[in-house]
């Protein structure tokens, strides 16, 4: 519980309602009860001071104060951590997404910090030499030096390959020559790069004995560490206003043959020796995009908890708040009462489980492969670039809409932005489009695919995550349904490996009748892409649901039958919405269908008065939710009285602007 006040009595009902352990369910979103511990602590450490208040909302701020305001609270934030979370947790814990996330509390957009621990930081420890972090990483944990990741230009953001600023070695002076030829060449969008960073990460083509090597990365330092001023040769500035991140002061950065030491290039996977020699180390060609991959895999886990913000929000929300009659003279219901609304949210918390769970396996995928690597194997990073690409693109994509969908499901509350909901619509869709746009990961997936399906098609026993394609080529004809969950699982991945198929089908016969293989390919992407979202689909339900068996086994009853709920509600929900895919490549009938609707209606009667229960169980504190409608104790209509005081607008009863112009205005004849 996160709130001293008198507890708004439909809520308190909902509560007494609620048939499991709260805290269990906690623990297994947080991976075990130590670690939900672990956070607490941190949280309350972190907010002890309640330093996330404002005296007056961000949103009434203009540009200016906002980003000082930011700047202001970043730093608070940073010292608490530095001096008092980090203490007690030990430095281990300096990237830890708890860290992350309680820092929400600090502010409704995002820091200006967030880049130079999300990319800058990561990018020093995946892509330096041990060296090299050793001259660079201390001095970043420690605040000291403050950078960003600079790679998208404005020409280029997908196509990495297509990047114009150079590096240019020189071997006189043993430094690189950045340059940034062309307009379309200046970096743009970099996170914290416009007033926050005096260093950065910066993408670009190296070019050393006359020969260009492909983007690499170099570390850059653009300001004055003492002034600030951006250094002879750099031209940096903010890009200006967004739709959301309008804190985290997005830059843009020119070169004009600026040098650099030679030791500022990112050596740990390519070197450029003193004398201009080019040594590539001969591991794989897409280790330099290594920061992009990190990100992606820690982006699935940011989905859900944003998602779990949102259906807190609009779950309490529709708890507290009563509208229309059922029947006439009839008390007006709480809006949780409506099964329409119930479909709306009950997916939204049973997504954020099924992400929470896919992330953490996602992660321990990530380390594994990150444990070969050190050992010399690559030979597991092409699975792990398909599933951190698919995972990323469908997690934001479904985040993002199902945000809505809970701003949706508060009615014209929800469009306020003390609500939160906007706030976390605006951060979230950026999601879909930044570290990767949506259709291009789910085309490198496909890329994936399509070669997984040809070595099972030649008889070769491919890796676990498509493994059900091996299966494709030993059965024959449509998958029997079967409504059990391992039933709708293996029909998923029937429907996958069906579409995998057809696009191979599709890319052989374009090639037969005449096209190269780079139109049949890209005459086959919408398929592709389908293609790649029904085996990403696949893999969310099939981990969703072996992770809530392994999690389980040792609840109590209560837990164990809500969270089964909340999986089948998942699964049949996904049939559901894929009926025609299911016709498509199983034997499901009209019938079974008619039965999983009735299944899935039921599943909405079944967890309705847990549903209070199952949002409290994401424990975020109120500070960190920032909403007027979600708070703990459900005050909705006195915290939305309470904002209007804050508003500027209000502080006179008579805005100067009516005897400026309506007075005239009014008095004037037509
Ligand atoms: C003490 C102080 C304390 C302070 C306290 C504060 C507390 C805070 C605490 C903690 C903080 C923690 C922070 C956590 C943060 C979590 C949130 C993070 C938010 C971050 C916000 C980010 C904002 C946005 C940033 C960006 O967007 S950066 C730019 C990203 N750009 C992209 O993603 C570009 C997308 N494009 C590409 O990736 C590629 O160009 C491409 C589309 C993949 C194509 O590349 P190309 O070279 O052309 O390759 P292809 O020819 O298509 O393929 C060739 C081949 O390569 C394979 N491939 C491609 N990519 C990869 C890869 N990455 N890995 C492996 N393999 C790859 C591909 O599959 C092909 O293989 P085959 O030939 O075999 O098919
Ligand atoms: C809020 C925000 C923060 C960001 N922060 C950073 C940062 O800190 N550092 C940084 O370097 N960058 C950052 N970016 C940039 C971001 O990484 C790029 O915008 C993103 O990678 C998409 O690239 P693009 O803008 O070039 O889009 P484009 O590639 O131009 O995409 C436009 C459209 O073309 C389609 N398209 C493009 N290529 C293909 C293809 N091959 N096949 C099919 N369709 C295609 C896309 O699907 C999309 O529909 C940020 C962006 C945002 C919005």
């Amino acid at each position: 519980m996160t709130s001293k006040n008198k507890i708004n009595e439909d809520l308190a009902n909902e509560r007494r309602k609620c048939n499991f352990n709260i805290e269990e369910v906690t623990y297994i979103l947080d991976g075990g009860k130590e670690k939900t511990l672990q956070r607490k602590k941190i949280e309350d450490v972190a907010l002890n001071g309640g330093a996330s208040v404002d005296d007056i909302p961000e949103e009434y701020l203009s540009a200016r104060e906002r980003y000082e305001n930011a700047i202001r609270k970043s730093c608070i934030y940073t010292n608490i951590v530095k001096n008092e979370v980090l203490e007690i947790t030990g430095i281990e814990n300096y990237g830890s997404p708890v860290l992350r996330r309680t820092g929400d509390a600090f502010f409704k957009d995002i820091s200006p910090f967030m880049l130079h621990l999300g990319m800058f930081v990561p990018s020093i420890i995946g892509q330096c030499t041990a060296e090299q972090q050793a001259t660079w990483l201390p001095r970043a944990l420690d605040m000291k030096i403050i950078g960003a990741y600079a790679q998208t230009e404005l020409g280029h953001g997908t196509f990495i390959r297509g990047l114009e600023t150079t590096a240019t070695y020189d071997p006189e002076t043993e430094e690189f020559v950045l340059h940034s030829p062309t307009i379309t060449s200046y970096k743009w969008w970099a996170g914290g790069l416009g007033r926050t960073a005096n260093h950065c990460t910066v993408v670009a083509q190296l070019y050393t004995q006359g020969k260009c090597h492909g983007t690499h990365l170099f570390i850059v330092q653009i300001r004055d560490l003492e002034t600030h001023m951006p250094l002879p040769g750099v031209k940096v500035g903010e890009i200006g206003p967004r739709m959301g991140f309008n804190t985290a002061d997005n830059g843009f950065l020119g070169f004009n043959n600026y040098r650099i030491p030679r030791m500022n290039m990112m050596m740990k996977n390519a070197q450029v020796l003193k004398d201009g020699t080019y040594v590539k180390a001969a591991r794989h060609g897409k280790l330099t995009y290594g920061t992009m991959v990190f990100v992606r895999v820690t982006l699935v886990g940011e989905a859900s908890f944003n998602l779990a913000k949102a259906v807190t929000i609009a779950v309490r929300y529709s708890a507290v708040r009563r509208q229309s009659e059922l029947r006439p003279g009839s008390i007006e219901p709480q809006i949780l009462d409506y099964p329409t609304q119930q479909h709306k949210l009950f997916i939204c918390i049973a997504t954020a489980h099924a992400f929470q769970l896919t992330a953490s396996w996602l992660w321990n995928t990530f380390t594994a492969v990150q444990a070969e690597m050190k050992k010399g194997n690559v030979d597991t990073l092409p699975e792990l670039h398909a599933l951190s690409s698919c995972l990323k693109a469908l997690s934001t994509s479904d985040a993002t809409a199902y945000i809505e969908q809970c701003r949706f499901a508060c009615g014209g509350h929800g469009y306020m932005l003390s609500s939160n909901l906007p706030f976390l619509y605006a951060f979230v869709v950026a999601t879909r489009t930044y570290e990767g746009d949506y259709t291009v990961l789910l085309l490198q997936t496909a890329r994936f695919l399509v070669k997984a399906w040809e070595q099972a098609e030649s008889g070769k026993v491919v890796t676990p995550t498509v493994a059900y394609l091996n299966r494709h080529f030993t059965t024959n004809g449509k998958m029997i349904w079967d409504n059990s969950p391992e039933g709708i699982i293996r029909v998923f991945q029937s429907v996958a490996a069906g579409k995998i198929s057809l696009c191979v089908r599709s890319i052989r016969n374009r090639i037969t009748s005449g096209m190269d293989h780079e139109d049949a390919w890209l005459m086959t992407t919408v398929q592709l892409v389908n293609a790649a979202e029904a085996h990403c689909r696949s893999v969310i339900l099939h981990t969703y649901w072996n992770e809530i068996v392994r999690l389980t086994k040792h609840s109590s009853d209560n837990v164990k039958t809500v969270l089964n709920q909340l999986v089948m509600l998942y699964l049949t929900y996904w049939a559901l919405e894929r009926t025609g895919d299911l016709l498509r490549y199983s034997t499901i009938s009209e019938n079974d269908i008619d039965l999983l609707q009735r299944q899935y209606e039921e599943l909405l009667v079944k967890i309705r008065p847990n549903a209070v229960g199952l949002v409290d169980a994401f424990d975020i504190r109120d500070e960190i939710l920032q909403s007027t409608l979600g708070s703990y104790d459900g005050r909705v209509y006195e915290r939305l009285m309470e904002e209007v005081q804050k508003n500027p607008l209000n502080k006179e009863p008579v805005d100067p602007s009516f005897h400026k112009y309506l007075k005239p205005l009014m008095k004037s004849k037509i």
